[in-house]
């Protein structure tokens, strides 16, 4: 039996997407771990833990092989210390399944990393196609003052993996403030991954 194709609409300012099969947010509570500013990020959870920093709006058709996931991923501004508001950021479980995000809202970075450590840092804006190719680790990232809305779509059998981030000590490289716009800085707490981890990433394409 065929599926029905379907459409959707996508409200750019709020990445509300019509007939979206789920959605999720994330709060500040939940991010422990990521920011580097370990007292900043205690005060702001003392403060405003239910404070959601994004969401997302997502279409599973199915979980069959060759169909995709695509939806809207809506992000605060905001920082904690100097580092600005980032996605918890994952390399697909399956390791060579690429995504595209593009801008809807707003104005941010998409933060990618090889599983050698190699960074890449991409602009997204409206009418911003970004590719994230098979292996690429990848974060995103609100330096702007305004919300950052973005659409993306990704085979549905790619899974997401956030120990290997978490493994490391984090991404090579965070994003902060630097006067009105943004620099990248090394993250102090890295650990380069071994060449047996790097090979254990490889074997998870298909
Ligand atoms: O899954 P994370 O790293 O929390 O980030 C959320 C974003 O990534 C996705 O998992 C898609 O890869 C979407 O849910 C959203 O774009
Ligand atoms: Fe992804």
């Amino acid at each position: 039996m065929a599926i029905a194709p379907t459409s959707h609409r996508i409200d750019p300012q709020s990445g509300v997407l019509s007939a979206a099969t789920g959605r999720y947010e994330k709060r500040l509570a939940d991010l422990d771990g990521i920011y580097a500013d370990n007292a900043a990020f205690a005060e702001s959870v003392a403060r405003e833990g239910d404070r959601v920093v994004y969401y997302v709006h997502e279409v599973r058709p199915v979980a069959a092989r060759g169909d995709l996931i695509f939806g809207t991923t809506f992000m605060e501004p905001g920082r904690i210390g100097d580092e600005f508001f980032v996605t918890r950021g994952h390399i697909h479980a399956i390791g060579n399944r690429p995504e595209t995000y593009y801008g809807e809202a707003g104005e941010g970075l998409m933060l990618l990393e090889s599983p050698e450590g190699e960074t890449q840092i991409l602009e997204i804006a409206p009418r911003v196609m970004v590719y994230v190719p098979p292996l690429w680790i990848h974060r995103s990232v609100n330096t702007g003052a305004a919300p950052l809305v973005m659409s993306f779509c990704y085979p549905s059998d790619s899974g997401q993996d956030y120990g290997l981030i978490a493994r490391s000590g984090g991404m090579a490289t965070r994003i902060v403030a630097d006067g009105a716009g943004w620099k990248a800085v090394p993250n102090a707490a890295y650990r380069p991954r071994s060449k047996a981890e790097i090979d254990a990433i490889l074997a998870t394409q298909d």
